[in-house]
């Protein structure tokens, strides 16, 4: 901690009797956000190559630059992801793709044949760290993966992604089972077409096949939350997309299963923070990838933006319990650790920015029609001292505050990603 501990406090009793005034009870966000926590995704920290020996990533996404660093060893990457959680504040989850298997010199398999034991040792590092695990199994990167995968035309293939989607669930329910946490699994296939279609139709169906043999299989849906995630576009495939917002919306209301919406995977000007509502009035949970498309969906590091901060005054207002709330981001091009850290520290201080609004005021004003002190209001709570009071939740939470975690990053720079040739 940099700032003098009596510093922080007095700013944030300042703070607290600022939104008081309002009806906002400063002590009620911060045991809130203490309790909301994000899936950090594993594959920031090595720009999502995973442990199967294969270093090209496919499926129409990509991670650009190339910062020294990068994890390349499980050990790494544990280490990368434990330096990034000792620095944000709160008690999270970490997202796991199927291509971070583990395995020793004797039991590598291909991915329809993964089982729990290729997970234990996330297991256990879960259990140390009394982390949840969510999981996803990995339809790309992979030389099965070259044409499509769940919509493929080619039976034996899109069998081998059938039973990969498969031993993800199973993997699922044992994280879920040794770690006494529901998990979540996300179901997300590049499959698509460059030009324009002449069929439309019989990959979709292909792919509703595909998918109704996956479910099928027997699982606890308690402890398993299977999500489907939809896109818009990938490189390479840019004018169809098997799976598309509507295949999956439908799908999974016909199949009681959830949709994951990434916001970098609709249109420019659609907002998903506008979905979130439309999508809670018809299921019990809406999952999300928080991320921050930049001209197209390139996972750039999650921002304390416009966007940012509407997707979470929409996750409060819903309630926050009822959004499996995940992170999708790669930059290759900056510190792996910092993006981490950067991404998840803003997500936080979007939804503390969320939960210090004076949300009944402000409903109120809406339903009274008096849209001039709505907007007013808005603008004028956009400089009330939100900082004082992350810097408050980051002291109790036993992190550094404002820039001062940075440091710690520089350090671990320098003793420890430099020399990672
Ligand atoms: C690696 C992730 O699973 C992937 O980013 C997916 O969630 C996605 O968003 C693809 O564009
Ligand atoms: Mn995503």
């Amino acid at each position: 901690m940099n700032q003098a501990v009596d510093k922080i406090k007095a700013d944030y009793q300042s703070a607290k009797k600022q939104y008081a005034k309002l009806g906002v009870d400063t002590e009620a966000a911060l045991a809130e956000l203490s309790q909301i926590s994000i899936s950090m995704h594993c594959w920031q920290g090595d720009d999502v190559i995973g442990f199967e020996g294969n270093t090209e990533l496919s499926g129409g996404i990509q991670a650009t630059g190339n910062y020294p660093g990068r994890a390349r060893t499980p050990e790494e990457l544990m280490a990368d992801i434990d330096q990034a959680l000792s620095l944000i504040p709160g008690q999270h989850r970490l997202n796991l793709h199927a291509s971070y298997a583990i395995f020793n010199d004797d039991n590598q398999v291909d991915r329809n044949q993964l089982k729990p034991e290729h997970f234990k040792a996330w297991v256990d590092f879960a259990k140390t760290r009394g982390l949840g695990i969510d999981f996803n199994p990995t339809f790309f990167s992979h030389p099965k993966a070259a044409e499509a995968t769940l919509s493929s035309q080619d039976e034996d293939i899109r069998k081998f992604w059938i039973e990969h989607g498969q031993c993800c669930l199973r993997i699922a329910e044992y994280f879920a089972e040794e770690l006494d946490s529901a998990c979540t699994v996300n179901i997300w296939i590049p499959d698509g077409l460059k030009d324009v279609p002449a069929d439309r139709t019989a990959p979709r169906a292909r792919l509703k096949d595909s998918l109704d043999q996956i479910i099928a299989i027997p699982y606890d849906k308690d402890k398993v939350n299977v999500a489907v995630e939809s896109k818009v576009f990938g490189i390479g495939l840019e004018s169809y997309t098997v799976g598309s917002h509507e295949f999956y919306m439908n799908y999974a209301a016909q199949n009681n299963l959830l949709c994951l919406l990434d916001n970098g995977h609709y249109h420019p000007t659609e907002s998903v923070a506008d979905k979130i509502s439309a999508m809670l009035l018809f299921y019990d949970k809406v999952a999300l990838h928080v991320t921050r498309p930049v001209r197209w969906d390139s996972d750039h590091v999650v921002l304390y933006d416009d966007r940012t901060k509407e997707i979470a005054k929409e996750i409060i207002r819903n309630g926050s319990d009822r959004v499996i709330l995940g992170l999708d981001f790669f930059d290759a091009s900056i510190n792996r650790i910092s993006a981490w850290v950067v991404g998840m520290r803003n997500m936080q201080k979007a939804l503390l920015n969320a939960l210090l609004l004076p949300a009944d005021k402000l409903a109120k004003l809406q339903d009274k029609k008096e849209f001039t002190k709505l907007m007013m209001l808005q603008e004028e709570l956009k400089l009330y001292p939100v900082g004082a009071v992350w810097n408050y939740f980051c002291q109790q939470n036993k992190v550094p505050e404002q820039e001062y975690w940075f440091k710690e990053i520089e350090q671990y720079e320098k003793e420890i990603l430099s020399k990672r040739q």
